[in-house]
């Protein structure tokens, strides 16, 4: 026993037979509580270490992503999550045609790393989450950070230097289209590059899955102004709405309130929404740049921007929602659904993604008096701010006329 009078090694015991139970994440039915486990078991975990075990889990952290992607890229992780059984490596080698030698090491490494199990000797099975990568999205979405945020991350320290250790939220060429390297900025390097600009899209679609969806968590009616609602009225403009998933979200949640839902975003991702909306009532999608152009759609009830601010600098925010504010009316609000940092103790995703927009898009994650007093500026009041997932910090920030 220790002095602290926890029993270390029967913890371990029970740690080690919580493990062996398959699915054991599953078991655990309380929300709370199991992100409270994953985050205790996660500073436990890295408070044992050594400095020097944390200095080398550091040094090889490199390795993960690009492994990840030989996972998915030869089909080994398709081939195991094919069938709820084990497989040795040689009948892998078949299927995806990887040298066998080169498949033991690799698969190896991936059941260190707890992508796969191993069942015996040179026998393996899939897991919960070889059996995600192997969807397209996460497929795709592993490639887009691999190609693209990855080689930004891998220039941060010279592109950095570079800058004099300036704050880099505007800055042009970024960390990642300075290592390409490109004169485009991001969005049109996208526009560009097709392959890009899928993976880019199917990385924003599974950056959602399994979070917490803001239509389940936000009563729009609630707030929607539903005065003198028509068939003509816009009800939901979703401002560079990209794959269009919220304003179909909206759309299907509210279908029985009359009125238009409309998604706005740059040609080549219209091009790509618009045969999606083709057969579904009282909803569009337009051209629009909310750069340069004053908002067409005059006293909307909701104007609705998703992950839009966190890719610009406060001076071309300002521009933006100028440009939107020439649309509202009295009846009208502004949703913002994004990031709204804490000022203690922020986590680990929002973090991380705030170091995402800087390296790609030179962006930035607000804090609420962030938030607050960018748009102060430009004469919207802030009535309320809803967060709707503590654990990305992600909030809905509701905006008027002032
Ligand atoms: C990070 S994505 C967010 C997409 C979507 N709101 C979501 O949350 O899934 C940013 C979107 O802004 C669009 N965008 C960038 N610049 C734009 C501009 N000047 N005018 C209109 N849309 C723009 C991009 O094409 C992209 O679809």
């Amino acid at each position: 026993m220790n002095c602290d009078d926890t029993d270390y090694e029967v913890l371990a015991s029970q740690i080690e037979s919580l493990l062996k139970r398959p699915d054991g994440a599953l078991q655990i039915r309380d929300e709370k509580t199991r992100r409270r486990l994953v985050e205790g078991a996660r500073k436990l975990a890295e408070s044992l270490e050594f400095p020097r075990e944390t200095y080398r889990r550091i040094q090889y952290s490199h390795l993960v992503l690009p492994l990840a992607v030989v996972g998915v890229d030869t089909g080994v992780f398709s081939a195991l999550a094919s069938e709820n059984r084990p497989f040795c490596s040689t009948e892998l080698a078949k299927k995806t045609g990887v040298d066998t030698q080169l498949l033991r090491r690799l698969l190896r490494y991936y059941q260190a790393t707890d992508m796969i199990s191993q069942v015996a000797v040179d026998t393996y099975q899939s897991s919960p989450v070889a059996n995600v990568l192997s969807s397209d999205n996460h497929s795709d979405s592993l490639r887009f950070t691999h190609k693209i945020t990855a080689q930004g991350s891998s220039n941060l320290p010279d592109w950095l230097r570079s800058i004099q250790y300036s704050c880099p939220v505007g800055v042009s060429p970024t960390a990642w289209t300075s290592s390409i390297p490109s004169e485009l900025d991001p969005f049109t390097y996208l526009k560009h590059n097709p392959w890009a600009l899928k993976l880019f899209q199917s990385h924003m679609m599974a950056q959602r899955v399994g979070r917490k969806s803001l239509m389940d968590a936000f009563d729009f009616k609630k707030h929607l102004n539903t005065q003198d609602i028509s068939s003509s009225t816009f009800l939901f403009v979703d401002i560079g709405g990209g794959t269009g998933s919220q304003s179909l979200a909206f759309r299907k949640q509210y279908s029985k309130l009359p009125g238009r839902v409309a998604l706005q975003d740059r040609p080549e991702v219209v091009e790509r929404v618009k045969p999606m909306f083709a057969n579904i009532e009282n909803i569009e999608a337009e051209v629009y740049d909310f750069s340069t152009t004053p908002q067409p759609i005059r006293g909307a009830r909701v104007y609705y921007m998703r992950n839009i601010f966190h890719a610009w600098a406060d001076a071309k925010c300002v521009e933006i929602l100028l440009n939107i504010k020439a649309g509202m009316t009295e009846q009208s609000v502004l949703m913002i659904d994004e990031i709204a940092i804490p000022e203690t103790n922020a986590k680990g995703q929002a973090a991380q993604h705030d170091l995402e927009v800087m390296i790609c898009v030179g962006g930035v994650e607000r804090t609420e008096g962030q938030w607050a007093s960018l748009l102060s500026g430009v004469g919207l009041i802030v009535h309320e701010i809803v967060k709707y997932d503590e654990d990305y910090e992600d909030a809905l920030i509701i905006a008027g006329l002032a």
